[in-house]
């Protein structure tokens, strides 16, 4: 892979790891002690791990002038295993706390395994290790395929997957040493924050440059979808994130947003990530992969246009829904909550468009259960949108909030639409990347595909039942007006269904497992005879109208 960097790219990498390193240092020798300077050592060793392998290779030859001229795929490759990678981190963090609420006792009596610090690393791990990743590697594909160009640069590419990678690292581990600005979604520190502004700008620069060297005149509407996902969480990221460092040796800040200015921002940020993170940039895969897979054309190329539209512009003043009931004014909180519902329509517009793409094509459905898991991950997008325009009315939220309705809401999306959407995606992607003809055994697909459905009704069954009745025994009064339950009962009733979303939790872990043993198995095999040359770039094929992906 490194020989396939010109000898020039491979000299700047060489700076830039020289540069990261010394920072690195630097931030070692002042935060000696302190986990700020275990982050230095984190930084020095992510950079040394990069430097030396480039370094020995620096005087090898240039890589073939004809290499120029196929995609680039060498980055979206790792970022699909990095991903894998994230996926079984995140979810065991998720597990382990899964297993603590089930069983407190289990506990480990150590600070970096106490309940508040393992969370933060599940939610990280699966959002921005798993999900990122994923949404970075596949974005490489499909904004090379549908504008049948090669990526605008060798470097970049690599740059903004491993400095991703790196601020995901910093993020999790500094949880598990205690580091947090107690935003969720955003507890990483100002140091890692600013890391990601710099990997994030070149990221959409880059995207921005591949679409511009394109040789397909129309911009495909995955491009859409996953533009807007880099430039508003980009928008979100900074303005959610602006804080003052206490001191620029060590991790401590303060945000420079106040009470319910710094909640409602807060929100607007966590809203957001929910939006653009986990849903346009999902819609970005879906609107390739499924239609590519398919083999038909999108239901209504023009739906999915007005539905981008709709969406972007809808989910922007929805956060408030998050502050119910809080000091925000209730005027604000209506707009959220009426905003919320009107997103159902661009939300379940797209839905439809996604499953009516699959008329014609439902024996593949049958047959193919790599189509299934984007088919029923179509299904939860569906349902999880529904929930949610419902959970945003004031009056159901006076029962969900605080309860484990929201972690239901929560992992019907994870799960059964990001987490669904991601396997089935990645079983599209890897034999197409690595020149397969196949998957190694589509049979493990099928338990995979099994073991994740399954699991994952088991898990939303078990909180829809547990946060309802939470809410409706923290409500519940007596004739003399006191409460009818000590908060301890509504404790002591959760346990059956925390101990039933440790079992399905754990199936769709074992599923995971499951699919990860096929793809390592698949990208051991030899390459297809017809299939060994690099995919050369602007070769026409019959799918080039418009709706179908070009590939
Ligand atoms: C093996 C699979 C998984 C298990 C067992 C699991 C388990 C858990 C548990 C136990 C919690 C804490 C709930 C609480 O504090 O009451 C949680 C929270 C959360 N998980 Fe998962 N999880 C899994 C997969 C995922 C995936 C794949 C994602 C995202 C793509 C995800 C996203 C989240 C989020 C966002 C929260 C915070 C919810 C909130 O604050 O309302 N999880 N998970
Ligand atoms: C029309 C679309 C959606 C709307 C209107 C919506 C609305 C809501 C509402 C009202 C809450 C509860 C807020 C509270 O009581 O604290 C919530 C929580 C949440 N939703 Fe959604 N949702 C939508 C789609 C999704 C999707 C597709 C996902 C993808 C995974 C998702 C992930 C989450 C997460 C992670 C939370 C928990 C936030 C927290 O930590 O408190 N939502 N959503
Ligand atoms: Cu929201």
């Amino acid at each position: 892979m490194i020989n396939n960097l010109t000898v020039a790219e491979r000299q700047w990498a060489l700076v830039v790891l020289l540069v990261g390193g010394l920072i690195g240092l630097t931030m070692a020798a002042v935060g000696a002690g302190e986990p700020f300077g275990a982050h230095g050592f984190l930084v020095l060793f992510f950079c040394a791990a990069l430097f030396f392998p480039v370094l020995s290779r620096l005087d090898e030859p240039e890589p073939s002038p004809h290499a120029g001229r196929s995609y680039y795929d060498d980055p979206i490759k790792v970022g699909i295993i990095l991903a894998m990678v994230w996926a079984v981190i995140g979810m065991f963090f998720g597990l382990w706390v899964a297993y603590l609420l089930a069983w407190p006792d289990l506990t480990i009596d150590a600070p970096w395994a106490s309940f508040g610090r393992l969370r933060p690393a599940h939610t990280t791990g699966v959002i921005f290790g798993f999900g990122g990743t994923a949404l970075i590697a596949t974005s490489f594909h499909v904004m090379q395929r549908t504008s049948r160009a090669r990526l605008a640069g060798q470097f970049s590419p690599w740059f903004v997957l491993l400095g991703y990678q790196l601020f995901v690292l910093i993020a999790v581990s500094g949880y598990l040493m205690g580091v947090t600005q107690s935003k969720e979604y955003a507890e990483a520190e100002w140091y890692a924050d600013l890391w990601l502004v710099v990997v994030w700008i070149t990221y959409f620069v880059l995207y921005l440059r591949t679409l511009a060297r394109r040789n397909e005149p129309h911009i495909y509407v995955a491009n859409w979808y996953y533009m807007a996902f880099i430039l508003i969480v980009a928008i979100l990221h900074i303005f959610n994130n602006l804080a003052l460092p206490v001191s620029w040796a060590g991790s401590r800040s303060y945000i420079v947003w106040s009470g319910v200015q710094d909640a409602m921002m807060q929100w607007w940020y966590g809203h957001n990530a929910v939006a653009f993170f986990l849903t346009a940039g999902f819609l970005g895969m879906l609107y390739y992969y499924l239609p590519k897979r398919a083999e038909r054309p999108i239901y209504s190329y023009r739906l999915s246009i007005l539905s981008f539209w709709g969406i972007v512009f809808f989910y922007v003043w929805a956060g408030s829904h998050h502050l119910h009931y809080t000091a925000l004014p209730h005027w604000v909180q209506t707009l959220g909550m009426t905003f919320s519902v009107m997103l159902l329509v661009p939300s379940w517009a797209t839905a439809a468009n996604a499953l009516m793409t699959l008329n014609g094509a439902w024996h593949k459905v049958r047959d193919d259960a790599t189509l299934r898991f984007m088919m029923v991950a179509a299904i939860f997008y569906g349902l999880t949108t529904f929930e949610g325009s419902f959970l945003a009315i004031r009056g159901v939220n006076a029962l969900s909030h605080y309860t484990d309705w929201t972690v239901a809401h929560v992992h019907a999306g994870a799960l059964g639409w990001n987490a669904l959407l991601i396997f089935g995606v990645v079983y599209a992607a890897v034999p197409v990347i690595w020149r397969r003809e196949r998957m190694w055994s589509n049979r493990l697909i099928e338990w995979h595909f099994w073991l994740a459905v399954l699991g994952t009704v088991v898990y939303v069954l078990a909180m829809w039942n547990s946060g309802i009745l939470q809410g409706l025994m923290w409500r519940t009064y007596t004739d003399a007006g006191t409460l009818q339950y000590p908060f301890i009962a509504s404790v002591l009733a959760m346990n059956p269904y925390y101990v039933a979303r440790a079992v399905g939790g754990t199936m769709f872990f074992v599923g995971t497992l499951i699919g990860i043993y096929n793809l390592w198995m698949t990208i051991r095999q030899a390459p297809a005879a017809d299939m060994v040359a690099d995919h050369p770039v602007s070769v026409r094929d019959e799918a080039g109208e418009r709706g179908v992906p070009a590939e």
